[in-house]
């Protein structure tokens, strides 16, 4: 038997309220033995928790839920108690001596809901990182994929994959009896536009760009005030700023919600021909994380801007001389402000672009090499017989089951051919 598993739902203590979960055959035994009742499925009870003493631990909500329809797929009983640090560990080591029940390991509650088909994959996925969220953007995309957004989108492609595979394998069937072999060009260019819209997805923005944040990167030459602009804009002196050339040596980064948008900042020690060793390494970092940048900020003269696409030139330290820029950049002061809201502006016009739309679940790297495959599996069906084809489809079906994690296409396959064989 699946053991009952329990754990601290809820954040850290001490808080307001604590919400301990049970999940498990076992859950509405051990509710009996502690609540002294299981309340009827989703009714909030108020109820006297005891130890096995009869000595009242907490008053606390009780919530039951029957299966099959709970979070986790199983009986799941939610005990709402006070969040004091005593009274939490008290129910805990309570609910450790239930039988049948055990500690959950980290993520297991998701892991049973998986297991027990109340979400995939993808939604789990979802919802890791609704969970690490921390911009607005970041939540809503998360949203959409934990609500099951993109595992709709997958299912509709599921359907249709399933619909020419059983075309395909009909059209076998008539090789087999010698008759007219099938026309399959109608097959093959449904085939094809799935494919194209699967190249589109995987082309589209990743969601690590979410997760991970737009690195947006500060260079140029010495002293051009990039330590400065960074403090600015994250609000906080976390780099050290100098008259002295050369002070910034080491790449360094913060974490920094641009309206929502989750970006990391990243300072950069000026570019000039290095003095000693240690700078000559840190203008090699900044070197390379110019290259790697999302987008870059650029505060040296245009002729020097490195070679990138999505570069903002900024002429900084527009306090100091007015009138008098030659280098075409906007104009910005980090000592007064001045040109901050613009710069913050012209930042989120790009990284718009690059993000995937919020309203759109995106997938992120394990999901589209999955896809990738999916679409690498329709290649060469254009010139292929009802065999190759077949199996081809077959082929991009198992690779959209590894996207959502469903265990075997063979069943449904074998239920859809019961159906559709036509000629048998
Ligand atoms: N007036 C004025 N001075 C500024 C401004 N920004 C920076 N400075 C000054 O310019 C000097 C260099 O600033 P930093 O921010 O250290 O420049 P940096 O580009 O990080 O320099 P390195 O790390 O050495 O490459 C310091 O003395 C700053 O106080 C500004 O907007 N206005
Ligand atoms: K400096
Ligand atoms: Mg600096």
């Amino acid at each position: 038997m699946t053991d009952t598993i329990f754990a601290l739902s809820s954040g850290a203590l001490p808080a307001a309220i604590a919400v301990v979960r049970v999940s498990g055959p076992n859950a509405f035994l051990a509710c009996e033995r502690i609540a002294g009742m299981v309340p009827k499925s989703r009714q909030a009870t108020l109820r006297t928790l005891h130890d096995e003493e009869e000595q009242a631990v907490d008053r606390a909500l009780v919530l039951a839920f029957a299966a099959p329809a709970t979070v986790t797929g199983e009986p799941l009983v939610e005990f709402h108690c006070h969040g004091g640090r005593a009274v939490v560990s008290r129910l805990l080591s309570l609910l450790s001596q239930q039988p049948g029940l055990r500690d959950a390991e980290p993520g297991e509650f998701t892991r049973r809901a998986l297991l027990n088909g109340k979400l995939d994959l993808t939604q789990a996925e979802g919802l890791g990182e609704l969970l690490a969220a921390e911009t607005e953007w970041q939540r809503r995309a998360a949203l959409e994929s934990a609500g099951g957004a993109l595992s709709r989108e997958i299912e509709g492609w599921r359907e249709r994959l399933l619909l020419l595979a059983a075309q395909a394998e009909a059209a076998i069937d008539y090789v087999d009896e010698e008759e007219t072999a099938l026309d399959l060009t109608d097959l093959v260019q449904q085939a094809e536009e799935l494919r194209g819209e699967w190249r589109r997805r995987i082309d589209a923005p990743r969601s690590e760009l979410l997760s991970e944040g737009l690195r947006i990167v500060l260079a140029g030459p010495p002293n051009s005030g990039k330590s400065s602009l960074f403090n600015a804009l994250i609000g906080a002196e976390k780099a050290i700023v100098t008259a002295i050339p050369g002070t910034t040596r080491d790449l360094i980064e913060a974490r920094w919600d641009l309206s929502g948008i989750p970006t990391l900042l990243i300072d950069t020690a000026g570019l000039r021909e290095g003095t000693d060793e240690v700078e000559r390494i840190g203008i090699a970092r900044a070197e390379a994380a110019s290259m790697g940048a999302d987008i870059l900020l650029w505060l040296g003269a245009v002729q020097d801007a490195p070679a990138h696409p999505r570069t903002i030139l900024v002429s900084s330290k527009s306090d100091l001389r007015e009138g008098t820029d030659l280098s075409n950049g906007l104009r910005v002061s980090a000592k007064t402000g001045d040109g901050l809201d613009e710069l913050k502006a012209q930042i989120c016009t790009l990284a718009n672009e690059l993000l995937p739309p919020p309203n759109q679940a995106a997938l992120n790297r394990r999901q589209s090499e999955h896809l990738l495959d999916a679409a690498c599996a329709l290649e060469d069906i254009r010139n292929a017989d009802s065999i190759l084809i077949a199996e081809a489809l077959r082929s991009a079906l198992h690779s959209l089951d590894r996207l959502t994690g469903r265990q075997s296409v063979e069943d449904v396959l074998d239920a859809l051919f019961g159906r559709f064989c036509l000629g048998k």
